[in-house]
C-alpha cells in the first residue's frame, strides 16, 4: 500500500515585486509560511520565463530566525529584522545595497518600519545596515513624484590588504579617467570587446567587488557582459564586475564638489544587470582613491536602470541612497513554479 505524503508547504506562495533602479527583486514575508529559501526555489522565482522573474529573491525575516540574524542581535539588538538575500542562481550574496532600499519599502508596507520613528535597522549576513528615509526628490513631467528614496549606511568598505576606508587610503595617484599602470590594481580583468588584462581595483562593501575604470564611452558601449569577466588571480569567492567611466565634477547646493560616473556591471550569480548598489558603491570608491586628494566624496552613479548617490561618510563608512519601488504582490502557484 502507498500512502500520500501530505505537502510540506501550502500549495499558493505569496510574493511581491520590486526594484532599485531597475535591480529588480522577489521578495517574500518570512512570517508566512513555506516561505524558507533553498536554492531551487530562488531559482524558479527568479527564472524570467516560467517564475515571476528577478535579479535576486529576498525574505524579510526576524533575526531570530536564522543563525547569522541571531549572531547579530546578539551585538545589535535593534537589528530584529534581517534581509536574507539569494542571487538569481540560487547562491548566498553577503550584502545587496538596492535589496536593503527595497527590504526597507517592503517592511514600510508590512507595518515592521515607521520611518517616522526612526531608522531602520535591518540585519545582512555583511552585519547590521541603518535605513534613513528620503522623501522624494522631485517630480515627473507628467506632475506625478518620483518614488521615495532611501539612504543606507553601508558600514565600512575595504581596500585590498584589509585597509578600510578613509583619507588614508587615497594615494592619490593620478586622474580618475587615466587607469592605466595604476599602483592600486590588484586584479587583472578581460571582457570581451575591450583590450585584455585591464587593471581592477577589489573593493570589499561586505560583498566582493572588482572596478576597471574605462577611458571612454566608446569603451562602456563595447564591453561585451554577457559572459562572467575573467579576473586573475581568480578571486576565492567570486566577484561582482563594475565597469566605471568617470563624466565630470559640479559643485553641489552646498558648496561641495560632486563627481559623475557612468557604470556597467556583471553580477556574481546573476550576470549583467541594470544596477547594483554595492557596485556602485565601489565604482564611487575606487574612482575617488584613484582620483587621489582633493576628488569629492559624494558621487552620482549613472546606471542603465537610474542613478544612485554614494557618499564617503566619516569613520570609514560609505552611504547609497536611491530610489525603491513595489511594483506587485502575487500568489504563485508553488507546484508549477517549481513543477
Ligand atoms: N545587486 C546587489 C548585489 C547582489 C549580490 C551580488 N550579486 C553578489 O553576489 O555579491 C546590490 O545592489 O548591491
Amino acid at each position: 500500500m502507498t500512502t500520500t505524503a501530505a505537502p510540506a508547504h501550502a500549495r499558493t506562495l505569496h510574493v511581491h515585486k520590486g526594484h532599485g533602479t531597475q535591480n529588480d527583486f522577489v521578495l517574500l514575508d518570512g512570517r508566512e509560511p513555506g516561505t524558507e529559501l533553498d536554492a531551487p526555489l530562488v531559482r524558479a522565482l527568479a527564472d524570467r520565463r516560467s517564475g515571476l522573474g528577478g535579479d535576486g529573491v529576498i525574505r524579510l525575516v526576524a533575526s531570530e530566525a536564522l543563525p547569522e540574524g541571531r549572531a547579530l542581535l546578539a551585538d545589535d539588538p535593534r537589528a530584529t529584522q534581517f534581509m536574507d538575500y539569494r542571487n538569481a542562481d540560487g547562491s548566498v550574496a553577503e550584502m545587496c545595497g538596492n535589496g536593503v532600499r527595497v527590504t526597507a519599502l517592503l517592511a514600510r508596507r508590512l507595518g515592521l518600519w515607521d520611518p517616522t520613528t526612526g531608522d531602520l535597522v535591518l540585519g545582512t549576513r555583511a552585519g547590521v545596515r541603518v535605513v534613513r528615509h528620503e522623501p522624494a526628490p522631485g517630480v515627473r513631467a507628467d506632475g506625478t513624484p518620483e518614488p521615495d528614496w532611501y539612504a543606507v549606511d553601508m558600514g565600512p568598505w575595504r581596500l585590498p590588504g584589509g585597509t578600510g576606508g578613509g583619507d588614508g587610503d587615497r594615494p592619490g595617484a593620478g586622474p580618475a579617467a587615466a587607469p592605466a599602470g595604476l599602483p592600486d590594481a590588484r586584479s587583472s580583468v578581460t571582457v570581451p570587446g575591450l583590450p585584455p588584462g585591464l587593471p581592477g581595483l577589489d573593493v570589499d562593501l561586505g560583498n566582493p567587488h572588482t572596478v576597471v575604470v574605462l577611458p571612454d564611452e566608446g569603451a562602456l558601449v563595447a564591453a561585451d557582459l554577457t559572459a562572467v569577466p575573467l579576473v586573475e588571480p581568480a578571486p576565492p569567492a567570486g566577484t561582482n564586475v563594475e565597469l566605471v567611466l568617470p563624466t565630470g565634477e559640479e559643485t553641489g547646493a552646498d558648496g561641495r564638489l560632486v563627481g559623475r560616473a557612468r557604470m556597467r556591471v556583471h553580477e556574481r550569480g546573476v550576470g549583467e544587470t541594470r544596477s547594483c548598489g554595492t557596485g556602485a558603491c565601489a565604482a564611487a570608491l575606487a574612482v575617488r582613491v584613484w582620483a587621489g586628494a582633493g576628488a569629492p566624496d559624494t558621487w552620482f552613479v549613472d546606471v542603465p536602470g537610474g542613478t544612485v548617490r554614494v557618499r564617503v561618510l566619516a569613520g570609514g563608512h560609505v552611504e547609497l541612497a536611491g530610489p525603491a519601488v513595489l511594483v506587485a504582490d502575487a500568489v504563485l502557484d508553488r507546484d508549477a513554479l517549481l513543477a
